[in-house]
């Protein structure tokens, strides 16, 4: 491994623009068997997606993966997100009963577009089997493994079937198992995200450390084909969990899946809570993201996102942000 960095220590090298307007920009994406309108999917997680997000992505033509946190949900969901004409985009973990509810869904003939293992330390056995096991039963369904942080990793999983690997243990903004652990891609998840991409065959989603809708341009620039985002998507007005009122202010919970609050016990906690400001509509902001996008696009001198991962850039170490405040 060579020089490390991470977000806010990149910036891209612009070319000469191509076109008269940035809303000739395209930001779709394909993984899979679907085209999305950006390459970006919210996090898994309970105070970022549930039912009713699920389906205003979906029919907005947005990625989004359902979270794992209601099992005996998951069979409706996937019936009535395919009843609409939708894709079924959901999560499994590793442990026993995952096992039966694919083998349920496959005896069903409940086939989810997408399913995501969804397990902080993802370069396991466990993983492993449970992608043989997806594969076996469902074999038309794409599946994302992760999360992992190495290039042995990838392959790995790649290797036992994986359509997509999720690269980031630590990055995220709720997450704590940088200091309880010791461990993770804190701090140089971009590095770590070039670092597997060189070694993929098959799609990455870069997960956590996004803080700004530039990072979506230069996750994209070091390798990923699609960015999991949580920060950015907590506090709208559709987001789950609770409001509370302070100083005048409004702010909705975000907490991490594997903090106390998710878990409901102080056993191998993860995770933190915190209270982000409240950001209104959810569909400005994908609006917004999509504009920042389209611009990047411009600034790497193409009309499609591909133009972004050739471009050149920088290492400016911490410095892009020179004292200002972003949001
Ligand atoms: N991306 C990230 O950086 C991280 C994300 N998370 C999120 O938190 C949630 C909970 O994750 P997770 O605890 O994996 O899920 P689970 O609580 O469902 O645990 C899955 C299984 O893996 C075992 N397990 C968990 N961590 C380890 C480990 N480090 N070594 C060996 N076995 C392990 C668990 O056993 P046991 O509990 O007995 O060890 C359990 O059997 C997920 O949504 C995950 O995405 C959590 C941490 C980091
Ligand atoms: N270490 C932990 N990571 C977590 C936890 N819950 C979620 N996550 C990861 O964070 C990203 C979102 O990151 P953000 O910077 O965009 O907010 C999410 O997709 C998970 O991979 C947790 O409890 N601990």
């Amino acid at each position: 491994m060579d020089t490390v960095f991470d977000y806010e220590d990149i910036q891209l090298v612009p070319n000469k623009c191509i076109v008269n307007s940035r809303s000739e920009c395209d930001t779709s994406v394909t993984l899979g068997k679907h085209k999305f309108a950006l390459p970006v999917v919210p996090a898994n997680m309970q105070t970022i997606i549930d039912e009713k997000i699920a389906i205003q992505l979906a029919e907005g033509g947005y990625f989004y993966i359902m979270h794992r946190f209601n099992p005996e949900t998951r069979v409706d969901f996937i019936k009535d997100m395919h009843a609409r004409g939708l894709i079924a985009s959901i999560s499994v973990g590793v442990k026993e009963e995952e096992y039966g509810f694919v083998e349920q869904l496959a005896a069903d003939g409940l086939i989810p577009d997408y399913v995501t293992i969804d397990i902080a330390h993802g370069h396991s056995n466990a993983v492993i089997r449970m992608i043989q096991h997806l594969k076996k039963h469902l074999p038309e369904t794409f599946v994302i493994a992760g999360n992992v942080g190495t290039p042995e990793a990838v392959r790995e999983l790649e290797n036992a079937g994986a359509d997509a690997t999720k690269v980031g243990i630590g990055p995220g903004k709720v997450c704590i198992t940088k200091i309880k652990t010791g461990f993770g891609t804190g701090g140089w998840q971009l590095a770590a995200l070039r670092w597997c991409a060189k070694a993929a065959t098959k799609p990455i989603i870069a997960d956590g450390g996004i803080r700004t809708h530039g990072d979506i341009a230069k996750s994209v620039r070091f390798g990923a084909s699609m960015v999991m985002i949580g920060s950015l998507f907590a506090g709208h007005e559709e987001s789950p969990g609770e409001t509370i009122e302070k100083d005048g202010k409004v702010f909705k919970e975000y907490f991490g899946s594997a903090s106390e609050f998710q878990k409901g016990e102080k056993k191998n906690v993860e995770g933190k809570k915190m209270h982000v400001e409240y950001k209104g509509k959810l569909q400005d902001t994908l609006t917004e993201m999509q504009q920042d996008l389209q611009s990047s696009i411009s600034y790497a001198g193409g009309k499609k996102l591909e133009a972004i991962r050739t471009v050149d850039y920088v290492i400016v170490k911490n410095s892009i942000f020179n004292g200002d405040k972003v949001y």
